[in-house]
């Protein structure tokens, strides 16, 4: 198959979404990969290193995009939207949150498979995970960022110092990223709960972090409490495919300490906060009431070394199955990529993406 791989295009994105190594091994199985110039170097990838493991460096966004197969990190942009047709795009869409971007892979033909909706028979979204880790670590990493004075935060330190109180953070779905954010945060010294509307996953992770978190029962009576109280909330709910619940209110916000930070990370989604609207790594606050809102779509794309690599690993092995059979054989051969099928011949396929645009 021809592959295709365009640059990134959002603010501050420095991923791409096929390393060296797995343009050398789609080279090896008889596939042409076409590389647009310049597109790996914010990983760390020279056009070389593309040249050596046998890819073709091309010029222009329109020749990396005109291939069978395109393979991407991030959504594509409006700018992007003329170089859509009938081909094959792989990437994260997030179109629950994105009607323009639908309408515009169902008027082009696209048969559109996003990374978010690929999904193991135990319901975990393979991946999705890699960069959920990514984010939910950087979430209390930026939280601490924003929560100084310096920034407009509270001005207070994660950890506190001997004879203070340390900062209170309160994370609100405690999948993946809410687990990893969890632990940055409780790594720092902070006093963290995690909140989540799955108990047997509250349990696990009480099995897991014992009683250095506390874990709570998320509906919005005790959202509200929390949020009252807390220096830094880190939303990281998800419904695979559907828009995120809007689950603190702007009521709540209202309430927060004048400086808490407010980190959206399930902005991609649309976001779990009412009053969150998705921000870039150039401007990546804003205040809303007293509080700083965080509302970054594309957080890994700040560390695109550790991202970049994380993502390919999960990446390949599907990359490699849809170049070597094409989509329906591959598909029809493996039921989680088959769920990654959002888009095809002109209609959405996915329910929770159809409900969430009314479709
Ligand atoms: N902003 C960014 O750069 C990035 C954003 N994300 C986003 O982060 C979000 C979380 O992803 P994962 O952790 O992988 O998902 P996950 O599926 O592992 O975890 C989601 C958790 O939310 C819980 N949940 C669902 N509804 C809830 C509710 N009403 N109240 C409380 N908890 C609820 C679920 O039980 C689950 O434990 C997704 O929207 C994902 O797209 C992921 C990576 C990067
Ligand atoms: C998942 C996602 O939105 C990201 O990695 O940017
Ligand atoms: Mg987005």
């Amino acid at each position: 198959m021809r592959v295709g791989v365009p640059a990134e295009t959002k603010n501050n994105e420095g991923r791409i979404a096929l390393t060296p190594a797995g343009a050398h091994a789609l080279v090896e199985r008889g596939h042409e990969v076409r590389v647009l110039a310049g597109a790996g170097v914010a990983s760390g990838f020279s056009d070389d290193e593309y040249r050596e493991a046998g890819a073709i460096i091309v010029d222009t966004a329109e020749e990396a995009w005109a291939q069978e197969l395109v393979l991407k990190v991030k959504e594509p942009t409006p700018a992007e939207y003329g170089f859509l047709t009938d081909n094959i795009l792989f990437t994260y869409l997030h179109l629950a949150a994105d009607k323009p971007l639908t309408e515009a892979l169902m008027a082009a033909g696209t048969t559109a498979v996003a990374y978010e909706t690929v999904q193991l028979p135990d319901r975990s979204l393979p991946l999705l995970n890699p960069m959920s880790e990514i984010a939910g670590r950087l979430s209390a990493q930026e939280g601490a960022t924003h929560l100084k004075a310096t920034n407009g935060g509270r001005g207070i330190l994660m950890g506190g110092v001997p004879g203070t109180e340390r900062a209170n953070v309160v994370v609100i779905g405690g999948g993946v990223a809410g687990e990893h954010a969890a632990a940055t945060a409780l790594g720092m010294g902070a006093d963290v709960t995690i909140m989540d509307v799955s108990l047997p996953r509250l349990r696990q992770l009480d099995s897991l972090y014992g009683r250095r978190i506390k874990t709570l029962a998320s509906n919005s009576y005790a959202l509200a409490e929390q949020v009252a109280k807390a220096d830094l909330v880190i939303g990281s709910v998800l419904i695979p495919g559907a828009a995120a619940p809007k689950l603190v209110t702007d009521a709540m916000i209202k309430t927060a300490r004048p400086g808490a930070v407010f980190v959206d990370i399930a902005i991609d989604q649309g976001g779990c906060f009412e009053g969150s609207k998705a921000t870039t790594h150039a401007d990546p606050t804003f205040k809303l009431h007293d509080a700083v809102m965080y509302c970054v779509a594309n957080m890994p794309g700040a560390v695109p070394a550790t991202a970049t690599a994380a993502l390919t690993n999960t990446t390949l092995p599907y990359v490699l199955k849809v170049a070597d059979k094409g989509w329906e054989a591959a598909a029809d051969a493996d039921a989680a990529l088959a769920l990654g099928l959002n888009v095809a011949g002109g209609q959405v396929v996915n329910e929770p993406v159809k409900v969430a645009l009314g479709l």
